[in-house]
């Protein structure tokens, strides 16, 4: 063990009330809205084929053009009830609003720089009304919020100089002041959402990261902050030296999800995951393959069945809106969720052996299981191979009830028989397992 003054100060998962509330989410929404969603990926009719919240990035788009953006920036058709009856419609329990990205522009009236919403056409406050929306609409709200601030001269990618460090120190105090800020304007906030934390900048200030959360927990007790805040003695992220997560979760799942459960050593974990390949804020022409429901459905059980949630990305246009094939995806995931959400609120993983045919979850309420069915295999028998002493005494399928036959096969596995093998979407099968004897005798038992 590397003695660390700055490490994890916490092993293992933290377990207070608003903690195991986050692990029962299943679904979250994230939404990334700014200055960046009035190019949506173009300009000068030219397309940048970069993550369109990082076009101040490209080099045939002057910095100075791109700061003047908040001179436009007018989301007119912004409706917060819109916004969060689509996140309630959808099925999601937490949702996190980007309220300041790389670029610096502020969504909320900040004391600590002029780069913020009321300098807009807009004028008003965007942030306070969706908190209270979500809040209303019975949805947990996160604050995302971007170290990195690209429009603060103090801002530094390294600490090279003494003159480096003095303009990082006040750096750090406006970061401070603005998250202080941010917790006293919207105190039913559950959790802030890190970002912009890789650079050596934020590696060499280990000990202020480490001060900062607790001070942020101090002042919102319960405040929820994920493993891409700090930064340990070493400049190591997410896990300290010893290889200990810092933070309530691991905040490293960017549009990638475990392999496994031995990936995720056990951590809570949430995944966020963009609809098209790349790119959180709008793009009026988005690249590549766009996810269809069904396959955002799948990551949703492969995240929950290895005891993770799942994060879905939006990004509204300029005007406030969404796009309509985002709001269609909201839409076929929910009706998906209102059939099927029991087998993944409040549920996390089985340590039964992966099958072919999709992913189980286990209720983390009354212990019942679920598979959540993708892949039917040509004969209509679902494999289940339940752990040693766990057998099933019934199955049926979650929508309609209906019994499904379950034929014992040797050991203690079997097979569940589906009627109709033309399922067309995902669906889920409720099993009731009980100790001793498998509950039903086999046809062809071998003796
Ligand atoms: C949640 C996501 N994190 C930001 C981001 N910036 C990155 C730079 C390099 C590699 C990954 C990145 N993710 C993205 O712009 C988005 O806000």
């Amino acid at each position: 063990q590397v003695p660390l003054q700055h490490g994890a100060h916490r092993i293992g998962k933290r377990t207070d009330a608003d903690m195991n509330r986050w692990r029962d989410y299943g679904l979250g929404e994230f939404i990334h809205m700014g200055l960046y969603s009035i190019l949506g990926g173009d300009y000068n009719s030219m397309h940048y084929d970069g993550a369109a919240e990082w076009i101040r990035s490209w080099n045939k788009l002057p910095h100075e053009v791109y700061d003047n953006l908040y001179k436009k920036f007018d989301p007119k058709n912004f409706d917060p009830e819109v916004w969060a009856r689509m996140a309630k419609n959808m099925g999601v329990r937490y949702v996190t609003i980007t309220t300041k990205h790389h670029d610096g522009f502020c969504l909320w009236p900040s004391k600590y720089t002029d780069f913020n919403i009321t300098k807009t056409p807009y004028k008003k406050d965007m942030i306070g009304p969706l908190v209270k929306a979500f809040d209303q609409a019975g949805i947990d709200v996160y604050l995302y919020f971007s170290v990195m601030d690209w429009h603060q001269a103090d801002w530094r990618y390294d600490l090279k100089t003494v003159a480096d460090s003095v303009a990082f120190n006040r750096f750090k105090t406006f970061t401070k002041n603005q998250l202080t800020e941010l917790l006293t304007l919207y105190p039913q906030t559950k959790g802030l959402w890190f970002d912009g934390t890789w650079d050596n900048s934020w590696k060499k200030s280990g000990a202020f990261s480490d001060s900062l959360d607790q001070y942020l927990k101090k002042i919102h007790p319960g405040l929820i902050i994920g493993s891409r805040l700090r930064a340990d003695d070493y400049g190591n992220r997410h896990f300290d030296a010893n290889g200990h997560l810092m933070g309530d979760y691991e905040q490293g799942w960017e549009r990638k999800i475990p392999s496994d459960y031995t990936a995720t050593r056990g951590n809570d974990w949430d995944c966020i995951m963009t609809i098209p390949q790349n790119g959180w804020g709008y793009s009026k022409t988005w690249m590549g393959h766009w996810k269809t429901p069904y396959e955002l459905i799948e990551m949703l059980a492969k995240c929950v069945s290895l005891d993770g949630n799942f994060v879905v990305n939006f990004g509204p246009k300029g005007d406030g809106t969404f796009r309509k094939k985002e709001l269609q995806t909201a839409d076929s995931i929910g009706a998906w969720m209102k059939v099927n959400h029991e087998a993944i609120y409040n549920a996390g993983y089985l340590n039964w052996t992966k099958q072919d045919w999709g992913y189980y979850t286990r209720s983390r309420k009354d212990g019942k299981i679920y598979m959540i069915v993708f892949n039917v295999p040509i004969n209509g028998a679902l494999k289940v191979s339940p752990a040693k002493k766990e057998h099933i005494k019934k199955a049926y399928l979650l929508q309609d009830n209906k019994t499904l036959h379950v034929e014992a096969l040797d050991g203690n596995d079997v097979f569940i028989q589906l009627e109709q093998k033309n399922q067309q979407e995902p669906f889920v099968i409720v099993l009731e397992t009980g100790q001793g004897g498998q509950a039903v005798e086999g046809e062809n038992k071998h003796v």
